[in-house]
C-alpha cells in the first residue's frame, strides 16, 4: 500500500512527521480493523490553503463566506473541521476539493505539497460524501469490483481482486462482502455503518494521499460513528492526509482526532493540535469546564447565539483576532510548503490516477454489467414487472374475450370491430403507461448514482446513459411478445403471422418510445417524487392528440405538434393497419337486429349470412358501409388509418425512441454540468 517505511520524510520543501496523534493506540470500536496501520506507511502529501477568501451572492448582494482562511493538513493526521451551522465548513471543504463552487469567487491558493493542482486535485484525493449512494442490487464485493475495474483499469485483474480483498479487510466488511447492499425504503439493506465503511472502501481502493470526508458520522449511532472515525484515523496513521467535517462529536469521538480546525462566521478561529485547543481557549479567557465535552464548548463559544447576535459576533471576532496573533497562526504559516511548479510524488500520483482510468470500452462493459444486475437481479422487482405486464394483458383479454379466438372459426362481426379496436386502444395505453412508469420509478434513483459518479470522473456520462438504455432492451423485447401472445389468444386478433410480427414490431417501438419519454421526464424532474408527479400530466396530451379522441383535422393548430411527438399516433395506426389490412372480417353486428327497423335491408341480408368460414361470410357481406364494415379496409378508412403509413410510422417511432433518449441525455448532461459538482 505504501511506498515508504520512514516515519519522517521530506516531500516538497518540508519534513512531515507522522505523529499520528496521541491516540495512535488501537481503539476498541474500530471494527477490529487491522487497518491501514497494519500495512507500511506511505509517503504523504501536505495540503495547504493560503489566504482563501470565498465570496458568493445572497439576495443579489455579495457575501463573503470565507475570510482569508489559511491552514495546513499534514500527512498522517486526522483533522476535524468543526463549527456551528453556517460557519463555512462545507464551503471550505468544497473550495479545497473544487466541488460545488459554481457562482463563488475564490481568491487565495490551494496547494498539494506546494503544487497548485486546480481540478486535478480530484486525482490525488478521495471525497467521502455525507450521503451514501449505491446501486442497491449489487453486493458489497460487486460494488467494490465495479469501482476497482474503473479506477484501476490498467492494473491486472488479480491486482484488482487483491485490492478488493484488502479494502474489505481494512474496512471490516468481511461479514457482509457477499450481501446485497439494498435500497433504503425499498429493500433490506446492510447497516448504516457498513454503508459508510463501504463508501470509504470504494474511495481507498486507489490509495488516495488525501481523503476528504463530509460529515461521515451523520445518521450513525455513537458506536458506529466512533468506529467510522477510528477507521479514518487508521487510514491517517498510514500516512494519508484526512480532513473531516463533523457536527458536535461526542468527547469519545473528538478524542480520536489529531488536529482541529474551528470555523466561525467564515473565519478560522483555531487551527492546531486538538489537545492544545483547550489551552488556547483558556488563554483567551474562555476555559472549558471540567468534565465537559470540549467539542461542545468550542462550538458553543464560537456560535452566534439567538437574541445575543451582536454580543456573540463581537466575542467571535475577538477570538479570531486572538488566534491571528497567536503562535498557532504563525506555526501554520511557517509550516506551509512554499509554492513550487511540480513535485515528483504529486506528479506521479496524478499521472497514475489518470492512466488508471478506464477507457470507453471497459466503462461500457462494466456499466452494462452493473445495469443488467440492477435491472434483473431483484427477482421481486423483475417478477413485478413481468407480473404487471401479464396481468394487464389478461385483464384486457378478459374484457374483450372472444371464444373461439381464431377468426376463421369465429369470423369478426361488427361488434368485434369495435371491441378489437377498443382492445388495441387499451393495449397501447396500458402498455405505454406501464413502460413509462417503469423508467420513471427506477431511473431517478439511478440518476443520483450517475450524478455522483460523473462528478467523481468515473466514466463519461453518455456511456452510462447508453448502457442504462441497453440493459432494458431484453425486457422491452420479451414483454411485448408475451403481452401480444396473450392478447392474440384471448381477443382473437387477425390470425396471421405477418399481422402478429407487424404488431410485435410496433409494440416494441411503442415500448421504446414510452421508455424514452420516461427517461426524458426523469431527466427533467429534480427528484423521484417530482418525476412521478409530472409523468401523468406530461403523458396525457400525447394520448389526447394521438388520434383516439380527436380527429386530426379538429386538433387546434397550436397543439398540432403534440400529435407528431405522440407514439400513440404512430403506434395505434400501425396496430390497426396490422389487424385490418389483410381483409379482416365481415358480417353483421349482433346488435344490428335491434336496429332492424332502420336497417331493415341490412337485417334481411344478415339472415342470409350464415358464415361457416371467413370467406363464406364475406360473400354475404353487406355493402352499405354506413351500417357495417365490409372488410378491414373499411375499418381503416373509417378511422383514416392508411396502410401506406406503415413504414413512415415505424421510422417516426424509431425517431421518437432515439429522440427522447437524446433529449434526456442532453438535459442530464446540461444539468450535471450547470449544477454544482
Ligand atoms: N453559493 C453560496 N452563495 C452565497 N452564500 C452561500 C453559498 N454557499 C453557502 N453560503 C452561505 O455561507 C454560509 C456558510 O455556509 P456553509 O454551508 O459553508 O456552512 P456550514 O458550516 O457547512 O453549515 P452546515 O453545518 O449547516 O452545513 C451560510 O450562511 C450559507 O448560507
Amino acid at each position: 500500500m505504501g511506498t515508504g517505511e520512514d516515519s519522517e520524510m521530506k516531500v516538497g520543501t518540508v519534513n512531515y512527521a507522522f505523529d499520528g496523534g496521541e491516540n495512535s493506540e488501537k481503539n476498541e470500536t474500530s471494527f477490529g480493523i487491522e487497518g491501514a496501520a497494519g500495512t507500511s506507511k506511505r509517503r504523504g502529501v501536505q495540503l495547504d490553503w493560503k489566504d482563501l477568501t470565498v465570496t458568493g451572492t445572497q439576495n443579489k448582494q455579495a457575501k463573503t463566506i470565507l475570510h482569508n482562511v489559511s491552514g495546513s493538513a499534514k500527512p498522517g493526521t486526522l483533522m476535524a473541521i468543526m463549527g456551528s451551522s453556517g460557519a463555512g465548513k462545507s464551503t471550505l471543504m468544497n473550495t479545497l476539493t473544487r466541488r460545488n463552487i459554481n457562482g463563488l469567487t475564490i481568491t487565495g491558493k490551494v496547494e498539494v505539497s506546494g503544487v497548485s493542482l486546480g481540478e486535478d486535485i480530484s486525482h490525488i484525493s478521495a471525497y467521502i460524501q455525507q450521503n451514501d449512494v449505491f446501486i442497491g442490487a449489487l453486493t458489497v464485493e460487486e460494488h467494490l469490483r465495479f469501482h476497482a475495474r474503473l479506477k484501476l483499469s490498467k492494473k491486472s485483474k488479480s491486482f484488482q481482486e487483491d485490492k478488493i480483498k484488502e479494502v474489505i479487510r481494512i474496512m471490516g466488511l468481511q461479514k457482509c462482502a457477499k450481501t446485497v447492499i439494498g435500497t433504503p425504503g425499498l429493500s433490506k439493506t446492510i447497516s448504516g455503518g457498513e454503508m459508510k465503511r463501504l463508501s470509504i472502501a470504494s474511495e481507498i481502493l486507489v490509495d488516495p494521499p488525501i481523503i476528504f470526508a463530509d460529515e461521515p458520522t451523520s445518521g450513525l449511532d455513537s458506536y458506529l460513528a466512533s468506529a467510522v472515525c477510528q477507521t479514518l484515523k487508521d487510514l491517517a496513521r498510514n500516512g494519508t492526509t484526512v480532513l473531516c467535517t463533523i457536527h458536535q462529536p461526542s468527547s469519545e469521538i473528538f478524542d480520536i482526532f489529531d488536529s482541529l480546525l474551528l470555523l466561525s462566521m467564515g473565519r478560522c478561529v483555531y487551527l492546531g493540535p486538538k489537545n492544545e485547543a483547550k489551552t488556547f481557549f483558556q488563554s483567551i479567557g474562555n476555559p472549558c469546564r471540567e468534565n465537559y465535552n470540549p467539542a461542545d464548548h468550542y462550538i458553543w463559544e464560537t456560535s452566534v447565539l439567538e437574541g445575543k447576535e451582536e454580543e456573540s459576533k463581537t466575542k467571535i471576532l475577538k477570538i479570531w483576532e486572538n488566534f491571528n496573533s497567536s503562535n498557532y497562526r504563525r506555526q501554520i504559516e511557517g509550516g506551509q510548503v512554499e509554492s513550487i511548479k511540480s513535485d515528483p510524488l504529486v506528479a506521479d500520483v496524478t499521472k497514475e490516477a489518470k492512466a488508471n482510468k478506464a477507457n470507453w470500452f471497459v466503462s461500457f462493459y462494466m456499466l452494462l454489467w452493473r445495469a443488467l444486475i440492477s435491472q434483473y437481479r431483484d427477482k421481486s422487482t423483475a417478477g413485478m414487472k413481468f407480473g404487471q405486464n401479464i396481468g394487464t394483458a389478461i385483464i384486457v383479454g378478459l374484457v374483450y374475450l372472444r371464444i373461439p379466438w381464431n377468426a376463421n372459426d369465429n369470423p369478426y362481426d361488427q361488434t368485434d370491430v369495435f371491441n378489437i379496436n377498443g382492445a388495441i386502444f387499451s393495449a397501447v395505453c396500458s402498455f405505454s403507461f406501464a413502460y413509462l412508469f417503469l423508467v420513471v420509478f427506477s431511473f431517478p434513483r439511478m440518476k443520483v448514482v450517475l450524478r455522483r459518479e460523473y462528478y467523481d470522473g468515473l466514466y463519461p456520462l453518455f456511456i452510462a446513459f447508453l448502457t442504462e438504455s441497453a440493459a432494458g432492451l431484453p425486457f422491452l423485447f420479451a414483454m411485448p411478445f408475451i403481452f401480444l401472445g396473450i392478447q392474440y389468444c384471448m381477443i382473437g386478433l387477425f390470425p396471421s403471422w405477418s399481422a402478429f410480427w407487424a404488431m410485435y414490431l410496433t409494440c416494441i417501438m411503442i415500448a421504446l418510445s414510452a421508455t424514452g419519454y420516461g427517461y426524458m421526464i426523469s431527466a427533467i424532474a429534480p427528484t423521484i417524487e417530482a418525476a412521478n408527479a409530472i409523468a401523468p400530466p406530461l403523458m396525457v396530451p400525447l394520448l389526447l392528440f394521438g388520434g383516439f379522441f380527436l380527429q386530426s383535422d379538429s386538433v387546434p393548430p397550436w397543439f398540432i405538434w403534440l400529435k407528431y411527438i405522440s407514439w400513440f399516433y404512430y403506434g395505434a395506426e400501425n396496430l390497426y393497419v396490422a389487424q385490418w389490412r389483410d381483409g379482416g372480417f365481415c358480417g353483421l353486428s349482433r346488435q344490428t337486429n335491434i336496429l332492424a327497423g332502420f336497417f331493415r335491408a341490412a337485417a334481411q341480408n344478415a339472415s342470409e349470412c350464415a358464415p361457416t368460414s371467413f370467406n363464406d361470410c364475406c360473400e354475404y357481406q353487406i355493402k352499405d358501409p354506413l351500417i357495417s364494415f365490409v372488410d378491414g379496409s373499411y375499418v381503416l378508412e373509417t378511422y383514416s388509418y392508411k396502410e401506406e403509413h406503415w413504414w413512415r410510422n415505424i421510422g417516426c417511432l424509431v425517431g421518437l425512441a432515439v429522440g427522447f433518449r437524446l433529449l434526456a441525455y442532453c438535459i442530464l448532461a446540461f444539468k450535471f454540468r450547470a449544477s454544482n459538482r
